[in-house]
């Protein structure tokens, strides 16, 4: 089967650092991949790379649905880019301040001339919000409704891969797994793929099918089922890593 999702060799440079390196990796359909490893190792520009949004370097590869996405053009770019879209952590400042919350869902709807009414509706619906809350703006909205708005509009062009770049760990414990929950039951109804960066090591096991480490350097070192690596990390940065989220997890007496 096609991958949705095929990154191979990408390469990503801030100046004359190479933070991503020779990074590979695919995501199926309905597949969530977690990339997981220490702050810095380089997860965020990896996600900004795939979404177009960084420029990686020659010999880079990202194919969606098996077509080259590095080196198009900004208008051929936005053609694949309704099909793969990001949310990211901050549910208040992906959202724009001055705008309500059913025009910033409804956004890319315009930016691709497509048709607009009822659609803030039944987004809405499809994440949960009451759809009475279209007109308000997002200050007036708590963080667990901010983000399933800002899930709402990511799904407003019907993607098929999500990247979600740490969409839990800015909001409060209480609201979390309802998030997760929203994320998992769209991942089942419409088949998702999701590339999936978060810290939370226990909610990774918990919701991703495979996990990719990436070390500082930004070498992925290893790729396995969330099973085998949980259950028997083979490179010794992963053991480490697993090693020091179990310390850090310990309550304190
Ligand atoms: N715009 C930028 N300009 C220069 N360096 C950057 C830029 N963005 C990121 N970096 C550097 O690139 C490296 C990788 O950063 P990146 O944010 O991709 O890592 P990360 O694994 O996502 O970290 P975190 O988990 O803290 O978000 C870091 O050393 C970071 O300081």
């Amino acid at each position: 089967m096609k991958p949705l999702l095929d990154v191979t060799d990408l390469v990503v440079r801030h100046g004359d650092r190479t933070v991503v390196d020779r990074v590979s990796f695919r995501v199926d359909a309905g597949e969530t991949l977690a990339l997981i490893g220490e702050s810095g190792a380089g997860k965020s520009s990896t996600a900004l790379a795939v979404l177009g949004l960084l420029r990686p370097e020659p010999g880079s590869s990202v194919r969606f649905d098996g077509r080259e996405t590095v080196g198009l053009s900004g208008r051929q770019m936005r053609g694949v880019r309704a099909q793969f879209q990001p949310v990211f952590q901050d549910p208040y400042g992906s959202l724009t301040p001055r705008k309500t919350i059913g025009d910033t869902i409804t956004e890319p709807l315009r930016v691709h001339r497509r048709p607009v009414a009822g659609r803030a509706a039944e987004l809405m619906e499809l994440v949960g919000l009451d759809p009475a809350l279209a007109d308000r703006l997002p200050h007036e909205l708590s963080g667990g409704q901010c983000q399933r708005a800002g899930i709402a509009r990511a799904l407003a062009l019907g993607p098929r891969l999500l990247v979600l770049d740490e969409p839990v760990s800015a909001l409060d414990p209480s609201v979390r797994s309802g998030i997760v929950n929203l994320l998992t039951g769209l991942q089942d109804r419409l088949g998702l793929g999701y590339l999936f960066i978060c810290h939370d090591l226990p909610l990774v096991r918990h919701i991703a099918h495979r996990v990719a480490v990436m070390a500082p350097g930004g070498r992925v070192v290893e790729t396995a089922t969330a099973h085998a690596l949980f259950t028997a990390p083979q490179d010794p940065y992963t053991r480490d890593l697993l090693a020091a989220a179990v310390h850090h997890a310990r309550p304190t007496v």
